[in-house]
């Protein structure tokens, strides 16, 4: 029950507050005083310092939420740790950074910036400010371990811990692979006493890109529209239930750019190339073997897929005692099968020179997706190897040069040779058209009809015009005088 007896009198409280008064005072007199000694102990600016750090521990003491992101979860790489560190790298163009560590790793590309440690760096996340600082302390075995504390208002708690996090999670792996060394893996072997290959790799570093390649205009934009739609198809392939892989068959005369192509490919989407060498493999179970440890995101390509698949010269000695050899149809049972399905993004690409010789089986609807052929050189592909190698986008020997180009079958591996002669262009331009015109008339010479049907079309002034300067002697005709339809003179007159 509650008793009125029980409440301190009127009197108590009076002299209860009139003594805590007394001692408030006291306590105040005494901290003026000590001040005073602090003031004159401790400089004005250290004590500054001071208080700023205590200020920074104790500002927003409840409203503050600080996440601890530890380098090693017993002993095991914390996978956030990383992605933060990553995902900072990118943010250390903040203004509020004092140091920085600058670094470089042999053959990585760029240079690589991380915070140095107790530096803050805010971010903000779709109008969410939070801020990182990397702090080091040692644990109890004496070791240095890193953490990052991430602090932020408490009221964004579940939006930083459900949805920034995931973020730094996806932008760091974009950033990975935005910075990736490319890798060629090839077979490796473990030498005489055994015969299975091994893959090795080497940083991939071919300058192919597609803005280099000359070839036709339209194909390009296919392909890249069709690699593009590829890699965005992961859901599709899914719900399609087919393995999410894509096929390429690539075909053209030596020097039309196929392995520049494929090169061109790895830069675009960022795949390491397996490059299977199949005069090496020599049973179906060891190419299954290696398919079986190639990675995701990656191309595998079958170079002279024609030559590589004729097993007849085979050394007996790499022949399988158990007659397992390596045979066409394993090999696109495997690409079709067990391989395709056990990993994501994955592409294959087949080469060849001659289309024609390829077994019906490889060409059959369904296995290769886009067969892409890589012709000779074209006005339009000279003009971009012009750009690229010369530096002009425009001259007055392009004329006779794309004329020339129309009848005379020329790879782009030997126009950019050409090119390449002198630093001028137009001594590079006159060699290539020497060329050309020594093309044509070799060609004539083993075509007497096509050399007849040249002599009513070409002009009766021709010889009138000898080329002024740098002692040319090239004859100039007037080129376009001739027939547009005539037909290519050397259609297998490779260099
Ligand atoms: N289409 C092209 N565009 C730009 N450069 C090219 C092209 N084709 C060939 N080249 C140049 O010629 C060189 C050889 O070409 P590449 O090796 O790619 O030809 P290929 O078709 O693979 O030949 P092969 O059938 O002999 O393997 C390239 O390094 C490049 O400099
Ligand atoms: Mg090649």
């Amino acid at each position: 029950m509650f008793s009125l007896s029980k409440l301190p009198s009127a009197t108590t409280i009076l002299s209860t507050y009139s003594s805590l008064t007394a001692f408030m005072m006291l306590v105040k007199a005494i901290m003026n005083e000590a001040w005073s000694v602090v003031n004159q102990i401790i400089p004005q600016d250290f004590q500054t310092k001071i208080l700023t750090k205590l200020g920074r521990l104790y500002r927003h003491p409840t409203s503050e939420v600080t996440l601890i992101i530890h380098e090693q979860n017993c002993h095991v790489t914390n996978e956030m740790f990383e992605a933060s560190e990553v995902y900072l790298r990118s943010k250390t163009t903040n203004p509020s950074l004092e140091k920085l560590i600058v670094s470089k790793q042999p053959r990585e590309k760029n240079l690589t910036i991380t915070i140095e440690k107790d530096q803050e760096i805010v971010d903000f996340f779709e109008c969410i400010q939070v801020k990182w600082k990397l702090t080091n302390k040692k644990n109890d075995s004496g070791r240095d371990s890193k953490f990052f504390e991430l602090s932020f208002h408490k009221q964004y708690k579940e939006k930083v811990i459900g949805t920034y996090l995931h973020y730094v999670l996806k932008r760091s792996k974009d950033i990975i692979e935005e910075n990736r060394t490319l890798k060629l893996h090839s077979l490796g072997m473990y030498g005489d006493r055994d015969e299975s290959g091994v893959w090795k790799s080497i940083n991939l570093e071919h300058p192919a890109t597609f803005d280099t390649l000359a070839m036709d205009t339209n194909i390009k934009k296919e392909v890249l529209e069709d690699l593009d739609r590829f890699v965005k198809r992961r859901e599709f392939y899914k719900k399609v239930g087919k393995p999410w892989k894509r096929g390429y068959l690539l075909y053209g005369p030596p020097g039309t750019g196929k392995s520049s192509f494929i090169a061109a490919m790895a830069d675009y989407l960022k795949f390491n190339i397996y490059d299977l060498e199949l005069t090496s493999i020599y049973s179906n179970t060891e190419l299954r073997r290696l398919l079986l440890a190639t990675k995701n995101r990656s191309m595998v390509v079958i170079e002279d897929i024609d030559c590589s698949v004729e097993l007849k010269d085979r050394r007996s000695r790499h022949r399988a005692n158990n007659g397992d050899q390596l045979t066409l149809s394993g090999l696109l049972n495997c690409i079709d099968g067990l391989w395709s399905s056990c990993g994501d993004e994955r592409i294959i690409i087949f080469t060849t020179n001659y289309k024609d010789r390829l077994d019906p089986a490889l060409l059959r609807p369904g296995r290769m997706d886009m067969h892409i052929h890589m012709s000779y050189c074209t006005p339009c592909g000279f003009k971009l190897l012009a750009s690229n190698y010369l530096q002009i986008q425009n001259h007055p020997l392009f004329e006779e040069i794309e004329v020339l180009m129309k009848n005379v079958n020329v790879t782009p591996a030997k126009v950019a040779e050409e090119l390449m002669k002198s630093d001028d262009a137009e001594t590079s331009l006159e060699g290539l058209i020497n060329f050309l015109e020594s093309k044509e008339t070799d060609c004539k010479k083993s075509n007497p009809e096509v050399e007849e049907e040249e002599r009513e079309t070409t002009n009766p002034k021709e010889g009138e015009g000898q080329k002024a300067g740098k002692g040319n002697k090239r004859t100039k005709k007037t080129k376009m005088t001739r027939k547009t339809n005539v037909i290519k003179y050397c259609i297998n007159c490779d260099d």
